[in-house]
């Protein structure tokens, strides 16, 4: 009762601040718009909300449609704004692949993130495409914020103002964020107080409204989502809950190959993920050809490379599971997070950039699955360049095929993914979230196999400044329905 009257308040809320379309000045939560059906009434709500220009947080656990909602926003913002002034970005590849967009990093032209505010807009401003991409830019929509950190959160909104001249939050952008702070946090935050994006500065002042979506979707069998749910905020999970539901997961032989062949496997560390994707392209008794990266620059900013996604040596063969980790051709779909098969090799001479003669060179040619539209597209992927760069300088460089192999994937890539079978092993798991992001990928708990000594509840854990988070905007009492929270800075005396 008393969450469904704050929902009618927050609602009211937003009429006040932005008034309704038709001028009717009523905002129905439950009202049916027929490019739309297929939403809930609170999804509905949320769509209405940013179709009247709001800026809007939307949160919710895993499975609850955030990623679906974003699609209709992504739509209706079209719709709205210039096709090409919308702007659809995620923190990771896959994530904002699979939203046909790209990575936050990418758009905003901030290379890697590292720096001050001040470094990060010279960066972006010296970048002339990341320039023409904010200036051009109406409505930015940020999927999987858990993974970004409130240092960089507060420099896009400093970069935003600078470079749209407008003082305004966020130069007067439109902004749409989506994730679930329980997910994977940030890999490494500089600043230990701006841990987490709700930790910027500008974080209350640039939405109109936060919203948290509260029907998952993803599972329907409510003795798993309770599990999820508790494992989400890292609460002791009673053994007897949790035998009867996990055990039969870690159980059973082998899978044969054929079965091995379509399961993803999910690891916490990457050299597990290295592991398994060596063993896989061994395994399939082919030519394995090397790609060494082109490595120039001097210490220590060579040595940076070595920290990036680019791999120093890349084997590959025909059948070989890849991803692509560059935006190579975003028009064609083919984006850092595609995934495909090596369908072959071909020789081209690369051109050496001063128009002269350049080498002769083996390339992959690659069957990429297309994420939005279907379909597939088969390509030769071309190498590409990775920078490390002093303000507008670059002090190293790395050339190399974009590509990684696939058949194994970290949980930090993951996030975000549905996945209908899925093995894992969380037996290395660290830090907050992982345990969590890797069970809530599958539908049900037949997609799921545990190997690795099974499930062990000392590695569930979530971090407590964002329970803390949640805790301050759910803090009233009572049971978890459809709700829209008001903005985080709203006195509390105004939404009883
Ligand atoms: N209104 C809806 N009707 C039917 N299916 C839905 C609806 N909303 C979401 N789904 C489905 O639920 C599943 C999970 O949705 P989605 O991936 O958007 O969740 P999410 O909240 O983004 O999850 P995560 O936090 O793990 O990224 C998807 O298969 C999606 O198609």
């Amino acid at each position: 009762m008393e969450a469904n009257r704050r929902h009618a308040l927050a609602l009211q809320q937003l009429h006040r601040h932005h008034g309704t379309p038709d001028g009717s000045g009523i905002i129905n939560a439950t009202t049916n718009v027929a490019s739309s059906d297929l939403l809930t009434p609170q999804q509905e709500a949320v769509l209405r909300a940013v179709q009247q220009g709001c800026s809007i947080f939307i949160t919710g656990s895993a499975g609850t449609g955030k990623s679906f909602l974003l699609g209709h926003i992504i739509a209706a913002l079209r719709r709205i704004h210039q096709p090409d002034a919308v702007f659809v970005t995620a923190s990771t590849g896959i994530a904002a692949c699979a939203l046909g967009g790209q990575t936050l990093h990418s758009f905003a032209g901030i290379g890697l993130g590292r720096g001050d505010r001040d470094t990060l807009l010279r960066r972006a401003a010296t970048s002339h495409g990341a320039a023409k991409r904010w200036r051009r830019a109406a409505a930015l929509v940020i999927d999987e914020i858990s993974m970004v950190d409130g240092g960089v959160f507060d420099a896009l909104d400093y970069i935003a103002r600078a470079l749209r001249w407008q003082h305004r939050r966020w130069g007067g952008l439109q902004l749409v964020v989506s994730g679930d702070f329980f997910q994977l946090p940030p890999i490494k935050a500089p600043d230990p107080t701006k841990e987490f994006a709700f930790e910027a500065d500008c974080w209350d002042s640039s939405f109109d409204l936060q919203v948290e979506l509260t029907h998952v979707f993803r599972q329907s069998d409510s003795r798993l989502i309770d599990l999820l749910q508790g494992i989400r905020r890292g609460e002791p999970i009673p053994q007897q809950h949790l035998l009867p539901l996990l055990e039969p997961c870690s159980k059973g032989g082998e899978c044969d190959r054929d079965d091995e062949e379509n399961v993803t496997r999910l690891f916490p560390r990457n050299d597990d993920v290295r592991r398994v994707n060596e063993e896989r392209l061994r395994s399939l008794g082919r030519e394995v050809i090397t790609f060494v990266a082109a490595d120039t620059g001097s210490e220590p900013w060579r040595s940076q490379l070595r920290q990036g996604i680019a791999p120093e040596v890349l084997e590959l063969c025909v059948g070989a599971r890849v991803m692509l980790i560059k935006n190579t051709d975003p028009a064609a779909g083919l984006v850092n997070g595609s995934t495909g098969v090596v369908t072959g090799f071909i020789v081209e001479e690369e051109e050496d950039g001063g128009g002269g003669v350049g080498r002769w060179r083996l390339l992959p040619r690659v069957r990429f699955e297309r994420g939005t539209g279907g379909g597939s597209v088969e390509v030769t992927v071309r190498r590409e360049k990775w920078d490390v760069m002093e303000g507008e300088k670059v002090m190293a460089r790395r050339t190399q095929v974009p590509l990684i192999l696939a058949w194994a994937l970290s949980v930090h890539k993951c996030q975000g993914m549905t996945l209908e079978r899925l093995h894992t092993d969380l037996s290395r798991a660290f830090g907050c979230g992982m345990v969590y992001v890797a069970l809530s990928r599958v539908r049900s708990l037949d997609g799921l196999r545990l190997s690795g000594g099974g499930f062990d509840p000392g590695k569930v854990k979530a971090h407590p400044k964002v329970v803390q988070f949640y805790h301050h905007h759910l803090a009233s009492s009572g049971p978890p329905t459809p709700l829209l929270l008001p903005p985080a800075g709203t006195p509390t005396s105004r939404w009883p």
